[in-house]
């Protein structure tokens, strides 16, 4: 398929290397997340999900390669105000109200008398985005999971980043409440033209997204979108096409394994 967007890629990682403790948790990987749309990393647990999102963010040591976030080296301080990023853990204090969390959060990143009344608009189009105006006011820890989920999401949008990117955001919350958060995922990339990468283990999740990472211990078993990975291994899912590429990279790897034990 000819790729008709010429903007530079959000994300670029050429040989990507990294290293936690005495393992390679990533191993050389490849690939672009292409500005202003969703790409979805997905693999079992333990593959490197948030390894990867973490050395994008900036906060992981012993990377190596390249790895290039909005055209400056990942980890670059002017990067900081340009991404936001959501951890599995949501980063929320239950005896703050939300919006108490969020003026605490702004106060940091928009620090200055002189620049109150911006955080306040601020806060308040946070609030509004992640559809919490009529919480506003309540204790964070009188909020259910998802509630608490956005208040999390709330604090990454505050300075309106560029990239956003979110660690498994949309575990453990009832379908419902994950549909709803894919719906604001969505609005979020087409009225801003933001760019949103997003980790799960829910395969059924990938359907929503514009692109895929496919991961599996370490390394990228496919970087596509979903429906080119269900033409190309003829399967009817995202979830049965990733097996295949699993049998398959299986396959073509038993050898190689053998060989370098
Ligand atoms: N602090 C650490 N020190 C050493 N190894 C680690 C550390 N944290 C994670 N690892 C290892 O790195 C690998 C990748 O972990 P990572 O958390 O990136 O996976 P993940 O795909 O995000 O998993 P999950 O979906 O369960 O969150 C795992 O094998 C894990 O055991």
């Amino acid at each position: 398929m000819m790729n008709y967007n010429l903007d530079p890629p959000a994300v670029r990682a050429q040989t990507l290397t990294v290293a936690r403790g005495p393992r390679t948790v990533l191993r050389s990987l490849d690939f672009t997340v292409p500005p202003g749309q969703i790409t979805g990393l997905l693999g079992p647990s333990g593959c490197g999900k948030s390894t990867l999102m973490r050395a994008i963010v900036g906060t992981q040591a012993k990377v190596t390669g390249t790895l290039e976030v909005l055209g400056l080296p990942a980890g670059a301080a002017p990067l900081r105000s340009r991404i936001g990023y959501v951890t599995q853990a949501p980063s929320v204090y239950d005896d703050l109200t939300v919006r108490q969390n969020l003026d605490y959060f702004a106060a940091i990143l928009d620090p200055g008398h002189a620049a109150a009344e911006r955080r306040r608009a601020n806060v308040t189009r946070a609030i509004a985005d992640v559809d919490l105006t009529s919480h506003a006011d309540a204790l964070a820890g009188n909020l259910s999971g998802g509630q608490r989920s956005r208040v999390s999401l709330a604090v990454a949008l505050l300075g309106t980043p560029e990239l956003l990117v979110l660690d498994e955001p949309t575990v453990g919350l009832d379908p419902v409440l994950r549909r709803d958060l894919w719906t604001l995922f969505h609005t979020i990339a087409a009225d801003r033209g933001a760019t949103l990468l997003i980790s799960s283990h829910v395969m059924d999740e990938a359907e929503r997204c514009h692109r895929l990472l496919l991961m599996r211990e370490g390394t990228l078993l496919a970087d596509d979108t979903p429906d080119a990975l269900r033409t190309r291994t003829g399967a009817e899912t995202v979830e049965a096409a990733f097996l295949h590429l699993v049998d398959e990279a299986a396959a073509a790897g038993a050898p190689e394994k053998e060989r370098t034990r």
